[in-house]
């Protein structure tokens, strides 16, 4: 099976600050990985350059072709009573190939089929600012998915979020990875859950990475992480 994402010997810093040091990784198209770190280790700051927001100091991130898409699910924030969009208008903003101010026949199709995939039909209309926390995060996950990616970036997407919440979300993040050929990249301090749900796993320790198949995660090496 092809590589998605190849990562070799990465090396990211700010400034003077060393923060990733000779990482490497790959994630096949299909695979879900966890990755799983403490607090610093420089999870965020990996994401940043995946979404080619640093550059790194040394090695290489090659994604399998250039036009390949990436969807990012941020962490739960809560959005303003007042804010003024229903839920289908917000998850349409990510609709890329809009070229009017209003949706073309495609991109409905698209947004309604996204909508029914997240179950979040019912609840269309319904203003973001009072959606409930579950609908919201469902919202912004279906903004990742609208324009059907290759690879989606769950960054710590359910942290702050209930149990019930949290497993509804992977429940379909799962069956997008299994009906789309989608791969995941699960960022999380929650072990249960990437347990549940990872193919793979890379532990991140300071200045240092395990990687492996889920089944053979190093669980005396975690430390400070939620278990
Ligand atoms: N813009 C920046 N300038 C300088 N240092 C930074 C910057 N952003 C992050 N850092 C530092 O880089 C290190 C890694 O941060 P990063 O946010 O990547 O860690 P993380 O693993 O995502 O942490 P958390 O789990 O708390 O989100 C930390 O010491 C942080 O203070």
């Amino acid at each position: 099976m092809n590589n998605i994402l190849t990562v070799e010997d990465l090396s990211l810093a700010y400034g003077s600050k060393v923060v990733i040091n000779h990482l490497n990784l790959a994630l096949k198209r299909g695979e879900f990985k966890a990755i799983i770190g403490e607090n610093g280790v420089g999870k965020t700051t990996f994401i940043r350059a995946l979404l080619g927001q640093l550059t790194p100091q040394g090695g290489c991130i090659t994604f399998e072709d250039a036009s390949l898409k990436i969807g990012y699910v941020p962490q739960f924030r809560n959005l303003d009573e007042e804010y003024p969009l229903s839920i289908t208008n917000f998850v349409g903003l990510n609709l890329m190939t809009k070229k009017a101010p209003w949706p073309s026949k495609h991109e409905r199709l698209k947004l309604q089929r996204v909508m029914d995939d997240t179950n979040l039909t019912d609840v269309c209309k319904r203003p973001i600012g009072v959606a409930s926390g579950g609908e919201k995060q469902r919202a912004y996950l279906a903004q990742a998915l609208v324009n059907d990616p290759d690879l989606l970036i769950l960054d710590e997407s359910t942290a702050s979020l209930d149990n019930v919440v949290k497993v509804d979300l992977l429940d379909l993040v799962s069956d997008f990875q299994k009906a789309r050929n989608l791969s995941v990249l699960f960022i999380t301090h929650d072990w249960p859950l990437a347990r549940k749900y990872a193919d793979s796993f890379l532990l991140m320790k300071p200045m240092h990475y395990i990687s492996g198949a889920m089944n053979d995660f190093p669980i005396d090496k975690i430390g400070e992480i939620d278990v």
